[in-house]
């Protein structure tokens, strides 16, 4: 490669690996996780739940479908997760500069050189994954010139950085659905938008208790679900009622939290599109796509309520359910984007709940 430029990754166990650099030539710390899935880093890539995370992907070869150009749909995008990306850093084993696919705009590189994002490559990540399997996963930095301290992300409020400031309304759909917006994937949106929603997308702290609506959505989100206090307190609000309320991923973190219940971090997390769980009081299975490091602690959770999913892999808390009122979450992605979509359903469940609550007033 032609003016290749090396730079390194250091752990803070002390671990360093050197490489060469990719996207913008600069430094970075963040969290270091890593995924399993072998596709969607566009989508990864601009997943707010990400922010703050140098993130680090075991399929051998990344690049090679390069990025797609932008394509708006009601007003967000069709093709993204979000309108920038978010990862603190990227970490591949080969990076693949030529790129080939029928939507490609542009390749990786120049894609994280416009949001001043480095990446290396050159990095065995899956023997960096099995030390981060062993160890946990850790604080760590892309060091290209200048060095930088290390900084773990999860001490800060992301969610306030990522959640939007305005209001705003989509779709004209019957069932009006706030969303709550602590760092949404836009996937969220289009499976609300393809069912008969109106949907009203609030910022995380926003008194939404104080909002005419049919049913709540508390979305995914990066970092500690309990720097969200404010949304905390709301949500408990609305669950003193009983209209329908339904979480993904950090918003199942939400729901625990406002039950009563606890959270904690995992040792590495989740994050691929082949993570299996189970649906409580059945032999049903799913597979779905994850991106997650903290869990709810099932047993800390009130005696009204239960867990809906298990992992498979781990038997961690997968999702939550109140054992009378039309509350439930997942900590898995039903919207997928990307990975497998076989979980979608809970979307037309939560609008039929929406329905019968309805009808029922
Ligand atoms: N995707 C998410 O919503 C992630 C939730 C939370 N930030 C976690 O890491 O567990």
């Amino acid at each position: 490669m032609e003016n290749a430029k090396s730079v390194k990754l250091v752990l803070e166990d002390g671990t360093e690996i050197e490489g060469t650099s990719f996207g913008a030539f600069t430094s970075a710390a963040g969290e270091v996780v890593f995924s399993t899935a072998m596709t969607g880093y566009p989508e990864n890539l601009t997943d707010p739940s990400f922010a703050g995370q140098i993130l680090v992907l075991t399929y051998p070869m990344v690049g090679n479908y390069g990025v797609p150009g932008e394509e708006l749909y009601e007003s967000i995008s069709k093709i993204f997760e979000s309108d920038k990306i978010h990862i603190a850093g990227l970490v591949v084993n080969y990076y693949s500069e030529e790129h080939s696919h029928w939507n490609a705009a542009k390749s990786l590189g120049d894609w994280l050189k416009e949001y001043n994002i480095p990446g290396i490559f050159g990095v065995d990540t899956r023997m960096l994954t099995k030390i981060l399997r062993e160890k946990g996963a850790m604080l760590g930095k892309i060091v290209a010139e200048q060095d930088v301290e290390l900084h773990d992300p999860n001490q800060d409020n992301l969610v306030a950085q990522v959640s939007p400031t305005e209001v705003k309304h989509y779709g004209t759909g019957q069932h009006k659905i706030v969303l709550v917006d602590c760092g949404t994937k836009t996937n969220i949106i289009r499976c609300f938008l393809q069912r008969d929603v109106e949907l009203i997308r609030v910022p995380w702290d926003y008194d939404f208790t104080k909002l005419d609506y049919d049913g709540l959505f508390l979305s995914n989100g990066p970092g500690d679900p309990k720097m969200c206090t404010a949304t905390i307190q709301h949500l408990q609000t609305a669950l003193g009622q009983d209209k329908p309320i339904f979480g993904i991923c950090l918003g199942s973190q939400l729901m625990g939290l406002a039950a009563g219940g606890d959270t904690f971090k995992l040792k590495y997390g989740h994050r691929s599109h082949n993570q299996p769980v189970l649906l409580t009081g059945t032999k049903r299975s799913y597979i779905t796509s994850q991106n997650h490091g903290f869990a709810v602690d099932t047993n800390t959770l009130p005696a009204e309520w239960e867990m809906l999913f298990e992992n498979l892999n781990d038997g961690t808390c997968e999702g939550i359910k109140h054992k009378t009122k039309p509350f439930f979450s997942t900590q898995f992605h039903p919207e997928a984007a990307g990975g497998p979509e076989d979980t979608e359903y809970l979307f037309d469940d939560f609008l039929k709940a929406v329905a019968e609550h309805k009808a029922s007033k």
